[in-house]
């Protein structure tokens, strides 16, 4: 069993990738084996979270999800523990598994309710798993409630009730209350699913544990991965300014100067060798608390030997350079108002298009509302499924695409998609947007290809956010110069 943090490393499955391993493994196994070792598996893990547990809540529902829960209330009960079970299912129409759980809890002593203790120390979620073929309603979605509403902690089996396992959407009724709720915990069976790393799938879920049942994963095609911690990039003594490469800022129009220059402060301080910030504001002449920064008219920038940031505060004023932009930039990252005016311009997309097919590095950095005009889709199209959007995007426009909210999205054409493990809500304020565009621009200016480049900088961003100090507000201007100082 391991824990899974920003610094794991482990393929993804989706409900049917899971499924075929299911299979492949049941089939070389004695009957019930994967069973008992779930059940094992996540009564060792209740009994790590809540050694002194007096009363442990299990919740079952009428599949093999349920079975799990079985399964660990009679090794609980074997080791003292006193689990309540209370069981939405029917022994006669229980698939073989659970009721073979069934029986062993039932003689191991395991108590049965028809309704939940009055209090409970630890609440164990074993009502529906990825056989879920509906959203919880009635009962279920009840008991659902009452643990989320709970201040003792929740421990989901293989995946919280409710959510998608592959995409990470759950029913806004059965989210985890932001005011009341214990800790949370989700012991996933066999695989780690998408699911519990983006869209609503980091609430619902918590502290993410996966114990593989001692099978193999290479019957099954992974869906994504969690890409680790990037690789550290050294910088060689005998070096210069010009060994990490230049990075053009475009954006600032009149009244969003500052986008441009955060992004501008967080390339300089992610290491790009020099800084040019071309305002669309024409009055800016020099940013003073940022000496290092050369501000240029945008028009006399040289993109061909640069790697070019657009779009944080441009406007609609950067809709007039994008042509030469994205027909000249060496290396390119796209962003806000540059985004938005390509989705709502044909030729620009053709233009865009074109930069893949030249061979043209370009990292797209939409949120879900400008990944969304971008497909000409609604947001909660794109938030349906996250990693599906982000695929698409790249695959539109020959991009690497860095979809951005809880659970970031990397896509790129021919790739398996990754998601991004660091960052946390504190990053959900003004600028940080721009500070990620500057960052990712920092990386391509050092010669990395396009998707180690949003990696790297995606994983840096919300780990600055992770060591924040927990009594200091997180300000984007902070965040673009590394941190605290
Ligand atoms: N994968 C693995 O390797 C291993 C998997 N294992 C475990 O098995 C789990 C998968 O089990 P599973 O296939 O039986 O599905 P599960 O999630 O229990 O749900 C299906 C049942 O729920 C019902 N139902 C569905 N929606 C409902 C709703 N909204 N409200 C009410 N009922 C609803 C549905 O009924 P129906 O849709 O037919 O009406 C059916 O009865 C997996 O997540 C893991 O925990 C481990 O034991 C070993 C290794
Ligand atoms: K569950």
């Amino acid at each position: 069993m391991q824990r899974v943090t920003s610094s794991t490393v482990a393929d993804l499955f989706d409900v049917a990738g899971t499924r075929s391993l299911e299979h492949a493994a049941a089939a070389t196994l004695p009957p019930h084996t994967l069973m008992q070792r779930a059940g094992l598996a996540v009564a060792r893990l209740a009994m790590a979270l809540a050694p002194h547990a007096r009363t442990v809540w299990i919740a079952c529902g009428p599949g093999n999800n349920g079975g799990d829960g079985l399964e660990a209330a009679a090794q609980l009960k074997q080791r003292g523990f006193a689990p309540v079970v209370t069981w939405l299912g029917d022994a006669d129409r229980a698939p073989p598994d659970a009721r073979a759980s069934l029986e062993r809890a039932r003689a191991a002593g395991v108590v049965f309710d028809a309704s939940p203790p009055a209090a409970w120390d630890l609440a164990i979620d074993a009502l529906l798993g990825i056989g879920a073929s509906r959203p919880p309603d009635g009962v279920m979605a009840q008991w659902l409630r009452s643990m989320n509403a709970g201040a003792a902690p929740v421990l989901s089996v293989d995946v919280p009730s409710g959510l998608d396992a592959d995409t990470g959407r759950v029913s806004a009724d059965l989210m985890p209350s932001r005011h009341q709720g214990g800790r949370r915990f989700c012991l996933s069976l066999l695989t780690l699913k998408p699911g519990l790393f983006t869209a609503q799938g980091r609430d619902a879920a918590g502290e993410v544990w996966l114990d593989d049942l001692g099978c193999e994963s290479s019957a099954a095609t992974p869906a994504g991965r969690l890409a680790g911690t990037p690789p550290p990039r050294a910088r060689w003594h005998a070096s210069h300014k010009g060994s990490y490469g230049d990075v053009a800022v475009i954006g600032g129009a009149p009244g969003m100067a500052g986008a441009a220059l955060l992004a501008a402060s967080a390339a300089l301080h992610a290491g790009a060798g020099r800084v040019f910030a071309g305002l669309l504001d024409g009055r800016a002449a020099l940013d003073a608390s940022q000496p290092e920064l050369m501000l240029r008219d945008a028009a006399s920038l040289d993109l061909a030997q640069m790697t070019t940031v657009m779009g944080c505060g441009g406007g609609t004023a950067v809709r007039a350079l994008l042509p030469r932009v994205l027909s000249t930039a060496h290396r390119l990252v796209i962003d806000a108002d540059a985004l938005n005016a390509i989705a709502f311009d044909p030729a620009l997309q053709v233009l865009l298009e074109s930069r893949g097919r030249r061979g043209q590095q370009t990292v797209l950095t939409p949120h879900p509302l400008e990944a969304a005009r971008l497909l000409d889709v609604d947001t909660s199209a794109v938030q349906a499924d996250r990693i599906g959007a982000a695929q698409r995007l790249a695959n539109r426009f020959g991009s690497t695409v860095v979809l951005k909210g809880s659970g970031t999205v990397i896509a790129a054409p021919g790739e398996r998609p990754s998601i991004n493990l660091t960052g946390n809500a504190r990053l959900a304020s003004a600028g940080t947007g721009d500070v990620l565009a500057g960052m990712v621009g920092a990386a391509l200016a050092s010669g990395l290809p396009s998707l180690a480049a949003a990696r790297e900088a995606v994983w840096l961003h919300g780990h600055r956010a992770d060591r924040w100090p927990a009594d200091t507000p997180l300000t984007a201007g902070a965040l673009a110069r590394g941190g605290v100082h």
